[in-house]
């Protein structure tokens, strides 16, 4: 007799699973109502009168719609314990779906141009990631993304200004508005933080071509790639990019509310474990796109199907993909192994 994989088990092997979330903005996971709290706090006016009236300003049509109302949401953060709050808030609901290794991306230049230090930011979050490690168990790491719509040399600056930090940033990335703005764009400055011994990743074929992740690739030369939907546009790209078992950070919650798949059935990730490529899930702004990682594993594997051994190598590729010792990724790997 062939055994039964009901929903029901479905929904309590998803919350059982240690994960591991590799796609996050910490900028995204401010919930409207700390956006209210902050606001208050600091004095910062923000145009909306009720918690309900950002929410349903949470309503985008692409990328850009988005990414004006997230730079717009950040206004309220100023102080360093606001980042911190930030960062906590996010460590205790992972916590709750069972998340035990985060690598978390933030945005210096969405601060610094207001005029917050670089200092106050990373102070911040890292004190909330060190609580969040001892209260909470969750590991982690920072990666530092350089915003894409402003120029190289503001990139150049940032990465001056996290030379202090380098014991605890351990990746550069590359987000804000991709159309327009190519990898190639970053080219010398992404050479010079590998040089410095950052992990290279990129946010590439979300709205993009297949050319922008070949660029990733070549030009900028990513170990890993966010989102990535659009490699499987090119045949020899995806063939690439299992041949050289790279991780694509995927998002189905985040490709829905951005307009990039129509339905989250489309979502590009059965073909992706089809075609070999490790695969991840994540939730990328959770506060705008309506589910932390938990409700992204959920949607897919509903919208999808997808089996029991689907849903275990999701969750084993997040720590397959993880920038962690391979000691402490075998203890994980174990531990899915036993349920
Ligand atoms: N999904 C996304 N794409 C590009 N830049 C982002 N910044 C925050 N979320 C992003
Ligand atoms: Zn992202």
């Amino acid at each position: 007799m062939t055994e039964t994989f009901t929903p029901a088990d479905r929904r309590a092997l998803i919350e059982a699973l240690p994960k591991a979330e590799l796609h996050l903005h910490i900028e995204g996971s401010l919930e409207p109502e700390l956006l209210f709290e902050l606001a208050q706090r600091n004095q910062v006016e923000i145009p909306f009168d009720s918690v309900e009236a950002v929410r349903a300003a949470y309503d985008f049509s692409n990328l850009q719609d988005f990414l004006d109302i997230y730079y717009q949401g950040m206004s309220v953060l100023l102080h360093e314990q606001d980042f911190y709050d930030l960062t906590m808030a996010y460590l205790k609901r992972v916590h709750q779906d069972g998340v035990v290794h985060v690598e978390i991306f933030f945005d210096p230049q969405g601060h610094t141009e207001r005029g917050v230090a670089f200092d106050t930011v990373i102070k911040g979050i890292t004190r909330a990631l060190d609580d969040g490690e001892e209260q909470l168990g969750i590991t982690h790491r920072l990666i530092m993304c350089f915003l894409r719509h402003l120029d190289e040399e503001a990139a150049f600056e940032t990465l001056e200004q996290a030379k202090p930090w380098l014991n605890r940033i351990h990746g550069v990335g590359l987000d804000s508005s991709e159309v327009g703005h190519p990898p190639s764009k970053f080219e010398k400055v992404f050479a010079k933080a590998r040089a410095m011994g950052l992990f290279p990743t990129a946010h590439a074929g979300e709205e993009g071509p297949p050319e922008y992740v070949h660029e990733a690739l070549d030009l900028l030369q990513v170990r890993r790639i966010d989102h990535g939907n659009r490699a499987l546009e090119d045949a020899a790209l995806t063939q690439r990019i299992a041949d050289e078992g790279l991780t694509l950070t995927v998002c189905p919650l985040s490709n829905l509310k951005l307009c990039v798949i129509d339905r989250i059935e489309d979502s590009p990730v059965r073909k992706m474990l089809d075609a070999g490529l490790r695969a991840t899930i994540n939730s990328d702004d959770p506060a705008y796109f309506g589910g932390y990682v938990n409700d992204n594993f959920q949607a897919i594997a509903d919208a999808l199907d997808l089996d029991r051994e689907e849903i275990l190598t999701l969750a084993r590729n997040g720590f397959e993909g993880a920038l962690i010792d391979a000691d402490v990724r075998q203890r994980h790997l174990d531990r899915i192994a036993s349920l």
